[in-house]
């Protein structure tokens, strides 16, 4: 593994070089166990510990397929998936596991005891398996985590309408939280060259899916002057969702929970912003009863920063705690769009608010590939920044996990893998320079 970091952090290294390396036999990874499946039964959600069911082993390196890549990860990111993976919830994922080993030969490889999960990656090709020609050994890059079969035609025009579509280090194995990670060719991008390498693992996931379910066709088709309610404005899906509708000309107005993240949503040009907490909104009287005078209350809020206007698009995801309250304020004709329900998935809404109302509700799930490349793209062009706040080591991602399933951190938390320390991999300084203020709003906030 010396070797390998000695050629990436060697400015000389040839893509022959890289080829030449040998690999390890085995390699550090952030697992879960599947004889742990059951630690947490009987707990309430918040109170299972990722800190508890994560694990940092020593695993073999895998066999490289046809159109795979083995990569060596310099620093990857924490995502919600990875929370659910360690709280074995909703369902366990080596569910996912078996199910896709099933498959084929090949995907035989992914039905293991243990689970290395992640869903982001920042780092170096070492390897390419057989009819991948676009990459090489030595090409600087990130990973997206749609992994696709594209042999039925469903997907052929939405490669995220696939069948045999699945999150890479969360439905399948080998993901990003590792020293070395196993992904299809089709998933790698180019490393924007003004990021290090934990801030180019940082908005992978959470980008090009904030892309798709707010600005692509095939989510909500953000347009100029809508206004953009965002749940959970400075976290990891939103702190994109925001920066996407000030990018766009739209009107966000953000929600969010402490002074200090209003003050994050403010310093990335937001205006309108509601802290949720110190304005005390109770959607639900109790466990099975809503109140929609909160509604109302809510509602009266955001036309006090739109004058008089509803919501044209509401970016959802906390799910069963807010559905009520996202309908009920959505403009008529306008659209609800959900990825997550976070806090209970099963979800209750006046639906005459929804028909009478002619309004929308899309469901939508990370990114297609394009969507990807072009969220890619957007970082890369310095049009949209990483919302890295804090960065963990390897061994420390129990507790980074944790943070974020407690909900104490802000936009992403980072894991540095390979890299030895933060700031390296920068390549291009002079277009680093021209963004630094935006690529560091959310450090130590
Ligand atoms: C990028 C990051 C993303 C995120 O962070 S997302 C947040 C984290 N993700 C989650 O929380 C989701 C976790 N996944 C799940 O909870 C489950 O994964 C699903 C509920 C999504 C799906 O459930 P399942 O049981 O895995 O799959 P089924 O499609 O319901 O299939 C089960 C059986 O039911 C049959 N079936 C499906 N649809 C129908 C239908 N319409 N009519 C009749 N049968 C149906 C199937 O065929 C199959 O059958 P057979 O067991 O025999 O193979
Ligand atoms: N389908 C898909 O493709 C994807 C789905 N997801 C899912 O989306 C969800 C959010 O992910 P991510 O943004 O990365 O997570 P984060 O925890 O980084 O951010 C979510 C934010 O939502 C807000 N929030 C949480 N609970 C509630 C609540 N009950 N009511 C109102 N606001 C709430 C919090 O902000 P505050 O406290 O400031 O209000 C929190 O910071 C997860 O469930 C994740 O699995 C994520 C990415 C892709």
């Amino acid at each position: 593994m010396k070797e390998i970091l000695d050629a990436i952090q060697s400015q000389d290294s040839t893509a022959a070089d890289f080829a030449a390396l040998s690999l390890p036999e085995s390699y550090r990874a952030i697992t879960v166990h599947k004889d742990e499946a059951e630690m947490f039964a009987g707990l309430e959600s918040r109170d299972k510990d990722p800190r508890k069911s994560i694990h940092l082993d020593d695993v073999p390196v895998p066999e490289l397929g046809p159109g795979e890549a083995l990569v060596a990860v310099m620093a990857s990111s924490v995502n919600y998936n990875s929370v659910w993976t360690s709280i074995f919830e909703p369902v366990s994922t080596f569910s996912f596991l078996e199910r896709y080993g099933k498959l084929s030969e090949l995907t035989k490889r992914h039905d293991l005891p243990y689970h290395i999960i992640g869903s982001d990656l920042a780092g170096v090709v070492l390897r390419t398996g057989p009819g991948v020609n676009a990459w090489n050994p030595g090409d600087e890059v990130v990973a997206h985590c749609l992994s696709v079969e594209l042999e039925s035609s469903d997907g052929h025009n939405d490669t995220m309408l696939d069948p045999e579509q699945r999150i890479w280090g969360f439905e399948t194995n080998f993901g990003g939280l590792a020293e070395i990670a196993l992904v299809k060719s089709n998933q790698l991008m180019p490393k924007p060259a003004h990021l290090s390498w934990e801030e180019a693992a940082a908005p992978g996931l959470v980008n090009s899916t904030a892309y798709r379910q707010l600005v692509s066709r095939n989510g909500a088709g953000m347009k100029q002057g809508d206004n953009v309610l965002i749940w959970g404005a400075s976290g990891g899906l939103g702190s994109y969702a925001t920066q996407f509708a000030l990018a766009g000309g739209a009107t966000p107005i953000c929600v969010v929970s402490s002074p200090e993240k209003a003050e994050i949503c403010r310093s990335m040009g937001a205006e309108a912003v509601i802290d949720r907490n110190a304005e005390g909104y109770k959607f639900w009287k109790d466990e099975r009863t809503q109140d929609p005078r909160e509604w109302k209350r809510f509602g009266k809020r955001i036309r006090e920063f739109t004058g008089g206007e509803d919501i044209d698009i509401v970016f959802e995801h906390p799910g069963r705690e807010t559905f009520g309250a996202s309908v009920y304020v959505t403009r008529k004709g306008g659209t609800i769009t959900t990825c997550a329900s976070t806090s209970g998935y099963m979800h209750e809404y006046d639906n005459r608010y929804l028909w009478m109302s002619l309004k929308r509700i899309i469901g939508s799930h990370f990114a297609n590939y394009r969507e990807a490349w072009e969220a890619n793209r957007l970082i890369a062009k310095g049009k949209i920044h990483p919302t890295l706040s804090k960065t963990y080591s390897l061994e420390d991602t129990g507790q980074a996990a944790y943070d974020v399933h407690r909900n104490l951190h802000q936009g992403k938390v980072g894991v540095l893998a390979l890299a030895p320390r933060e700031g390296l991999g920068v390549r291009d300084q002079e277009m680093r320079e021209q963004h630094i203020d935006a690529i560091n709003r959310f450090r130590n906030v």
